[in-house]
């Protein structure tokens, strides 16, 4: 078993010493990019490393719930992670609007929003001589990453304002992440995904402990969520898998860790 590194805040010891006394009233979730899986350049390629799956399944067999909550449609967390096999998981894809359990994937349509700006955007993007971004169509939602390009921070700027029309006039909204601009239908954020698993059973609205990891700005909505539910009396623990790329979540973490291989370790010392 892994060591747990020690919480920088009394909220987070608490909270670990809440999991510790009801495991199995205890909720763990974990966001997949950058989190779970470590930031490569093409995203098809972000595999979770291999001890993943069974630290997972090794805390389901002792925890209330074990999540994933991600902004990846639910069924490609579940094949990049390899994560098909590991009891009990949920995984809550597209920022909530998906739910895979049990190899059961519920997933709708995607919004014709979505599908008309998924049409623009091979033209605009060449309008704009965006060299280097790359397209990921996510069924329900379109990124466009810039970590190809030659300037990724800059083309990322420079292509803000335009896809934030686009966007607007299909009634989407967009989602900034690590060098990606996600156009997806409004109405979802992480945090709501994290409420529903809290009010679901096991928990019923009253689990012992929250623990949520994540990495990017889409994590934040999740952050909101457990600080909400620490001032209703639920303990909590945020853990950022930190990176130079973001350093908003750090800033409001319990614990910082380096990145997944650090969640990891997390994962493996939270078992009781
Ligand atoms: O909520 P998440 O599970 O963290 O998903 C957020 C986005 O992650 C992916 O993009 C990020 O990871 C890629 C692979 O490492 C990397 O190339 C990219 O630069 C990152 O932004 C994914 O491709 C997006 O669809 C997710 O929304």
């Amino acid at each position: 078993m892994s060591t747990l590194p020690v919480p920088v805040t009394e909220a987070g010891r608490t909270a670990l010493a809440a999991l510790a006394a009801a495991p199995a009233q205890a909720l763990v979730a974990c966001d997949y990019d950058g989190t779970l899986a470590p930031i490569v350049d093409d995203p098809a390629a972000a595999r979770a490393d291999a001890g993943v799956a069974g630290a997972l399944a090794d805390l389901g067999a002792v925890l209330g719930r074990v999540a994933v909550v991600t902004g990846r449609p639910a069924a490609v967390a579940v094949e990049l992670g390899g994560l098909a096999d590991v009891p009990g998981l949920v995984v809550l894809g597209h920022y909530g609007l998906e739910r895979w359990h049990g190899g059961e994937l519920s997933a709708p349509d995607p919004a014709p929003g979505v599908v008309a700006a998924r049409a623009e955007l091979p033209g605009l993007l060449g309008g704009l001589g965006a060299d280097g971004a790359r397209v990921e169509d996510k069924r329900a939602a379109v990124a466009v990453h810039t970590r190809g390009a030659a300037a990724p921070q800059e083309l990322l700027e420079r292509l803000r304002a335009p896809l934030g029309d686009l966007a607007a006039r299909h009634g989407l909204v967009v989602e900034p992440g690590r060098l990606v601009l996600e156009l997806r239908p409004p109405g979802v954020d992480k945090g709501a995904a994290l409420r529903s698993l809290v009010e679901a059973p096991p928990f019923d609205g009253r689990p012992s402990c929250v623990v949520f990891c994540g990495d990017d700005l889409g994590d934040l909505p999740a952050f909101d969520a457990v600080d909400a539910l620490r001032a209703q009396g639920v303990p909590g623990l945020l853990v950022a898998s930190g990176s130079d790329e973001v350093r908003a979540l750090a800033e409001r973490a319990d614990l910082v860790v380096d990145g997944p291989p650090g969640v990891l370790q997390v994962l493996r010392a939270l078992l009781p």
